[in-house]
């Protein structure tokens, strides 16, 4: 019918002929509260199309005008849904096989709900699936995919089954669906490849990798086809504006580190604009961190990332703010508290006859690095008139030290090895070898910096549990690191400062082909945190309810599966929002 009604009906029956279908059996386990819950969240099937049968109510779909409509099932009833993808695709690099093979997709997904409940549906149904809509393509965008959820309103299980229509081979759009009206929007498109290649190239091309990145015709994203696919995006990603540029804050004066001189308010005046501004500034401060130490520190990564993997997998892991070695499929990474005794003992334990060139070294950025923050800071809490809490603040600060190595590309394109995020810390403060930090601009520019030795980035904060957390599986985190949109959310900062100082989104580009090297310190904060009332006013209305954010990314980890990947410190402890919630217990969706 779609076909005859486009006249492309003389395609119809090669189409049929390409289809695969694949039934799918589904089993909602029983919601173990009594309210509503969205176990399936917000996605698109990745299918040309979907066809479902439930037992009892649970499918939503949005209508477009963004409303939440559902059916009470009748027996002889299906739904019929324009399709995009059951992301079954995520699950191929889960050692199942073939990307269609519906039984062990289905025993994977048990499997994985067993073992990984929480982390599963985030991955699995949030938005990662909203963006390949092979019946967009072919019916060149005259009909969207439908974006559907499943939600259980009842305290029992419930059953669904369906059917999901793939195709082998290359899809086109007819000829006969261009007209002046619908310029041919996409290249032809062999669905399998399409899939293939974004398992492979997640890590890199990222979640938000669509069709239209894949095969777009008039994007400015767009690609051909075969070959060449991730160059061509990744180059256009990292073409990042020269007009615009980070901010330099100089520390180099001496008395700019003492509060009260008018050095330290004229810093602390360019250290609060560029926070508002960029979420981000550069801070110089060649009196501290010399262009030898810089050479120092670098120099004793390669050894201490040699070390076999036995060795670095010694290092405790510690949960949620996990300290210890974590290897992704981009990069390895080494994290412990940033104390003098932490490093003496990480320093021993790698290396039993001592390295005080490493030890030193690292305990000197540590503590330029908390010295900065802590100065910062202050400037930040005097700006705002609210320093006679900074000591407390002060107090409650965990700074974790996180050393990362980059795996040298395997192409010479440009590749982003860390997707856009913000981190879910206070703050945090980098420093790279080389190019690599790109932080985004109000103006949703890309821009980067040639690292002085002598600089160090400070970022405004928000997460950095993703790749510390604890259901640490290389297969799961590549696809959370890829996901990376979700952890974009839940700026602390952002919370204390009541809104006025948002979290930095930043990415990792590889511009070279070598391996990159970078550290930091990660900023935390024990305990509970407020935003303070000098900083609600009326044209500041309180935005928060106090946070523990220690439990709240605890309560992250436990409940990833109901809450959903967009789940942010918003929803957690905002104060307006409409899914606000009392701090403890019955935080739900
Ligand atoms: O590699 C870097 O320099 C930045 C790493 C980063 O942004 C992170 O780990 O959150
Ligand atoms: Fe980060």
């Amino acid at each position: 019918m779609v076909f005859e009604n486009y006249k492309v009906e003389k395609y119809h029956d090669d189409h049929i002929q390409s289809t695969m279908p694949i039934t799918l059996l589904i089993k909602y386990d029983e919601p173990k509260t009594d309210e509503t819950e969205t176990v399936l969240h917000n996605h698109t099937d990745m299918c040309f199309t979907t066809i479902l049968h439930q037992e009892s109510y649970g499918v939503e779909i949005s209508t477009k005008d963004n409303e939440w409509i559902g059916y009470d099932p009748l027996p002889s009833s299906l739904l019929f849904l324009a399709g995009d993808g059951l992301q079954l695709s995520l699950f191929m690099d889960m050692s199942f096989t073939h990307p269609f093979c519906r039984a062990q997709f289905s025993m994977c997904f048990n499997n994985l709900t067993i073992y990984h409940q929480g982390l599963l549906s985030n991955i699995f149904f949030s938005k990662i699936t909203q963006i390949r809509n092979h019946m967009i393509v072919w019916s060149n965008d005259r009909i969207k995919s439908c974006m559907h959820r499943v939600v259980l309103k009842e305290n029992k299980v419930r059953y669904s089954f369906g059917q999901f229509f793939w195709n082998k081979g290359v899809i086109y759009v007819p000829n006969e669906l261009t007209d002046e009206d619908h310029p041919m929007q996409y290249k032809p498109i062999d669905l399998v490849e399409y899939l293939q290649y974004f398992h492979e190239n997640m890590s890199t091309v990222g979640f938000d990798f669509s069709v239209k990145d894949y095969c777009g015709k008039h994007d400015a994203t767009s690609i051909s086809l075969k070959g060449g696919l991730a160059g061509e995006k990744k180059k256009m990603a990292s073409r990042t504006q020269t007009a615009t540029k980070i901010p330099v804050v100089d520390f180099s004066q001496e008395d700019c580190w003492k509060s009260g001189t008018s050095s330290w308010l004229s810093v602390r005046r360019d250290v609060c604009n560029a926070l508002e501004e960029f979420a981000c500034f550069l801070a110089v401060l060649p009196n501290k961190v010399s262009r030898e130490l810089n050479d120092t520190m670098f120099g004793t990564f390669n050894e201490l990332f040699d070390f076999p993997d036995e060795i670095k997998a010694q290092f405790p892991q510690d949960k949620p703010l996990v300290e210890g070695y974590v290897r992704l499929p981009t990069r390895e990474s080494m994290s412990f508290r940033s104390s003098t005794e932490k490093i003496k003992n990480v320093t021993r334990q790698l290396w039993p006859e001592g390295n005080d060139q490493f030890r030193e070294s690292a305990d000197l950025y540590s503590k330029v690095m908390t010295e900065l923050n802590q100065v910062v800071t202050k400037m930040v809490f005097e700006n705002y008139n609210v320093e006679k809490y900074h000591d407390d603040h002060i107090q409650s600060t965990m700074p974790i030290t996180l050393l990362i190595k980059y795996d040298e590309p395997k192409t010479n394109e440009t590749e982003t090895v860390l997707h856009n995020h913000t981190d879910k810390c206070f703050t945090t403060i980098l420093h790279q070898e080389s190019y690599g930090v790109e932080i985004s601009t109000k103006d949703n520019e890309w821009i980067g910096y040639d690292p002085l030795p002598s600089s160090l980035l400070f970022l405004a904060g928000d997460g950095l549990q993703v790749r510390q957390h604890p259901f640490i599986n290389l297969a799961l985190v590549s696809w959370i690191l890829a996901l990376s949109s979700w952890i974009c959310r839940s700026g602390i900062l952002f919370v204390w400062s009541n809104d006025r100082i948002k979290s930095c989104m930043h990415r990792v580009v590889l511009k070279e082909n070598k391996v990159r090297y970078s550290f930091g310190q990660f900023f935390w904060n024990k305990g509970v945190m407020y935003v303070p009332n000098e900083l609600t006013d009326e044209d500041h209305p309180m935005q928060y309810k106090p946070i523990d954010l220690v439990e709240y990314l605890q309560y992250y980890h436990e409940n990833m599966s109901t809450v959903g990947f967009d789940f942010s410190v918003k929803d957690y402890c905002g104060k307006h929002d409409a899914t606000s919630m009392s701090l403890k217990g019955g935080v739900g969706k």
